[in-house]
């Protein structure tokens, strides 16, 4: 409680900023910030009179009077908060001391969506006010906030030194939360009294954020309430969680005031699930009855989460793709509808808001092998919903088993115990599962987290601390908390490698290895352990058997084939002559009359994005870009004005590539191809997802020469025009072999699938063994078998695999036979 205290008055003397920043930067140091001095408290009892004159006035205004001035300081105080985010961020600039990032969903609220509704805390403390996107209570705690004791929740007043305005709230309370009250009539009262239960509770009064460092933390995830000072802690945290079950008002905070639906709305996409913070750090403290009872709806924080689906006119031509299934007893698929299968009622409840009417291929089969606790690899097109293949199902095995029993107690409180870690290649995947985490745990007491690099560790530290059941996590990040001690692995059950194959490649299988086999984490079988990509080379699939145990594989569509929702066009285009071919390509699409979409265009340098970014933006063309060399407030922001439409050309690199759902992206434009056929699937799967319609064009040139063949295949493999000088270049690399497709212009869309023999079967174990057909075999697509491509990787097919090892099943209309001999050591496997 001390702590509590201490922090006010630091607030109190005017240095509540440094004070801030000191905390952000020492999670320890808090304590150190002591009583006020005499001068502060001179200071303050002046301006205490001074507030209480200020009242003397107010009051003698009629109420509307009073809204309107309480209005117009609102929107004062708005702007002095930019000016001083700006300033902020100009001093960070400027070489001052950097400010530090911190996640978007840790700040103080839901800034870039643009809701940041009432009680924005003073995420601007923490080095990153989002312009513009402050909610009407921002509270001007931000600055040096000196509050005054509040009348009724409803008072701001100039500090004319600082220019900055300040507003008490809260009956009693000296520090009264109350920004909203400031100047919503409506709210004021609430939230006027909630500072004064929570003066009456902790001697800190508002914010109670400073009652116990751990509770002062959470508002910075939460959401703000509380007002002035609070993203450091205040009011905030409290305010939020504070919903539904907070218990005791131990970690300090409002205690059981609950009924702050208000402020929980306000959070955006960290509401109301964090509750379940509030009634103890641990999963044990609920009863298996409470874990499993969907906690109460609230509208606001449904409408922030869920938005309308954003399926395509192709979307009902999933059903026709074809589907493999191979492994032991796999379970048999959902036919038609997410109720076949025994998914919880909070996941259902959730998916029924999503509006997903009808699961994916990749979702049909997946959601019954998870729901059965079988290990799987997963591999389906890019946009075809396999997040949600593998959240569904363990949320909804995570609700239903009940709050797991973790010793908790001592030092234990503090570290965080997951049931699930679900690892991403790239911070924006990561946050981007986060938020899809968030969807489906929605009235649970599931509480999902995020950490990845190049954000505040130590705001990612007290939000893991408000409890955490699952993890999603870049492996450098997780490895670091575990080291730190803030997060054991001891009690994972799922474990979920997104993009598996470039989870497993050479720059994270190291890191992966440690957090899986030298961390306590459980192995298999007591781990269940799910891999997802859209593509699957041989190589990472022999690797993931390390990892994997008796696990079931599944593949829709063709492993590592794109979605033919995408148009795909591969253009002759000298080195020097890029940059014309794109501003043309540009000004056509982007004056595309009412198709306007977003543009994504892929460079291979983070220079070369910088370069021609520059370029862009100097022939006045709207573009941003993202690259590993920008700091991560700058990529998130540059997603952010992409995502919006505010700059719809965005200059990517391989950061790009993977995963991210941007709806609306309807043109992919490989400036520079890669060299990985993988990386061109991922690249250019960014459009025509979930059954949208869109457009990949790409530059080829001879520096390209060594993607020829893999290229041509995947051309024909999609039923995509093969330019003729791609056949020529293929067959250079071949060493003047023919590439079994003859140069033929195309193969027409809705045609014969005719292709070599090289997208032969999928799941490695096959062909290893000489298994049972999957059904796969290259004939079956028609050409290609006698081409030099050929040669499907189910070399001897002869051997049949015993039934009942393997059952194998093939949904697809399409029956194949086993591909001729030869190895297949490809990127598709
Ligand atoms: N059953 C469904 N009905 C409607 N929309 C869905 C359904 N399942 C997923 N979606 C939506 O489809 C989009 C793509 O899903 P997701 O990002 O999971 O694809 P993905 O297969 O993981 O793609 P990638 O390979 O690029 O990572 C998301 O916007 C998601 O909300």
């Amino acid at each position: 409680m001390s702590a509590s205290w201490s922090t006010h008055q630091t607030v109190q003397d005017g240095s509540a900023a440094s004070a801030y920043n000191a905390e952000a930067a020492d999670s320890t140091s808090t304590s150190t910030q002591q009583q006020p001095s005499g001068a502060s408290l001179s200071q303050n009892s002046q301006q205490q009179a001074a507030a209480q004159s200020v009242q003397q006035q107010l009051s003698q205004l009629t109420p509307q009077q009073q809204v309107q001035l309480l209005q117009q300081a609102a929107a004062i105080q708005h702007q002095a908060a930019l000016l001083q985010a700006q300033a902020q961020q100009q001093a960070a600039a400027g070489g001052g001391q950097p400010a530090k990032y911190v996640p978007p969903h840790l700040r103080g609220g839901q800034a870039q969506q643009g809701q940041g509704a009432a009680g924005y805390g003073v995420g601007a403390q923490m080095g990153f006010p989002p312009l513009g996107a402050y909610g009407d209570g921002y509270a001007a705690g931000a600055a040096n906030g000196q509050v005054v004791p509040g009348a009724n929740g409803v008072m701001y007043y100039p500090n004319s030194a600082t220019q900055q305005y300040y507003q008490a709230g809260g009956a009693q309370g000296q520090y009264g939360g109350g920004q909203q009250g400031g100047y919503q009539q409506q709210s004021q009262q609430m939230y006027g009294r909630q500072a004064a239960q929570t003066q009456q509770r902790s001697t800190g009064g508002y914010g109670n954020g400073g009652s116990d460092r751990w509770g002062g933390l959470q508002s910075n995830s939460t959401m703000s309430s509380g007002g002035a000072y609070n993203n450091r802690g205040g009011g905030s945290g409290s305010s939020y969680g504070t919903g539904y079950n907070r218990g005791g008002g131990q970690q300090g905070g409002y205690g059981n005031y609950s009924n702050n639906t208000g402020y929980n709305s306000s959070s955006g996409n960290t509401y109301s699930n964090n509750s379940n913070r509030w009634k103890g750090q641990g999963s044990q403290d609920f009863t298996p009855e409470e874990w499993t009872t969907p906690t109460p709806r609230d509208p606001v924080v449904e409408s922030q989460l869920f938005q309308k689906a954003n399926t395509g006119i192709n979307f009902d031509k999933y059903e026709d793709i074809e589907v493999e299934v191979s492994g032991r007893d796999a379970p048999a698929p959902i036919v038609s509808s997410f109720k076949e299968c025994d998914i919880h009622e909070i996941v259902r409840s959730n998916i029924e808001l999503a509006s997903y009417d009808r699961p994916t291929p990749v979702q049909k089969n997946a959601i019954p092998i998870v729901l059965a606790q079988r290990d799987l690899m997963a591999c389906a097109q890019t946009g075809s919903g396999k997040t949600a293949a593998f959240l569904v199902p363990i949320l909804s095995q995570m609700f239903a088993a009940g709050p797991p029993n973790i010793p908790q107690g001592g030092y234990r409180r503090r570290v965080q115990y997951p049931l699930a870690v679900i690892l991403a290649p790239t911070r924006e995947l990561a946050i981007q599962i986060h938020d899809e985490s968030l969807k489906f745990s929605y009235r649970s007491r599931v509480r999902p987290c995020v950490v990845y690099g190049g954000a505040d560790i130590g705001s990612q530290i007290r939000d893991l601390e408000r409890g955490c059941h699952m993890v999603v996590a870049t492996p450098g990040r997780l490895k670091d908390m575990v080291d730190r001690g803030k997060v054991s692995l001891e009690h994972v059950k799922y474990l979920v490698l997104d993009e598996a194959d470039r989870m497993l490649d050479m720059g994270f299988e190291p890191q992966i290895r440690e957090l899986v086999e030298q961390n306590n984490m459980p192995q298999p079988p007591m781990r269940q352990t799910l891999m997802f990509s859209a593509t699957f080379p041989k190589d990472i699939q022999v690797l993931a058997q390390d990892f994997l145990n008796d696990y079931v594989f599944l593949a829709v569509g063709k492993v590592g084939s794109t979605s033919e929702n995408i148009t795909q066009q591969v253009l002759w285009v000298p080195e020097e002559q890029k940059l014309d071919y794109l501003l043309d390509l540009l000004s056509t699409s982007l004056n595309n009359g009412d198709k306007k979409g977003l543009i994504l265009v892929f460079v291979e340098t983070k220079k070369g994005a910088d370069i021609l970014n520059y370029n862009l933006q100097r022939n006045r063309f709207n573009a941003t870009c993202i690259h590993g060399d920008r700091n991560q407030r700058d990529r998130e922001d540059a997603l952010a004005s992409f995502r919006s439409g505010e700059t719809p050309v965005l200059v990517a690199t391989a950061v790009a590539a993977r995963g991210l759902d941007i709806p609306n992206v309807t043109l992919v434009i490989n400036y520079d191809l890669p060299n990985d056929i993988a990386e061109y699937v991922h690249r250019i799967g960014r459009t025509g997802r979930v059954g949208n319609l869109g457009q990949a064009t790409s530059f080829f040139n001879d520096k390209n020469k060594n993607l020829a063949k893999d290229l041509l295949t995947l051309l024909h493999e999609s039923n995509q025009e093969v330019p003729s000088f791609l056949d020529a270049y293929a067959r250079e690399f071949m060493g003047g072999k023919s590439t079994g497709y003859g140069g033929r212009p195309s193969y027409g869309r809705g045609g014969s699938r005719g292709r070599g023999s090289n997208f032969g079967g999928r799941d490695y174990r096959q062909f290893n063994q000489g298994g049972q057909s999957s059904g796969y075999g290259g004939s079956a697509y028609g050409s290609g078998a006698s081409g030099a491509a050929g040669g499907g990787y189910r070399g001897g097919s002869t051997q049949s695999q015993s039934a009942s090892s393997y059952s194998n099943y093939r949904s697809s209309a399409t029956n194949g036979t086993p591909a001729g001999g030869g190895s297949n050591d490809q990127w598709w496997g």
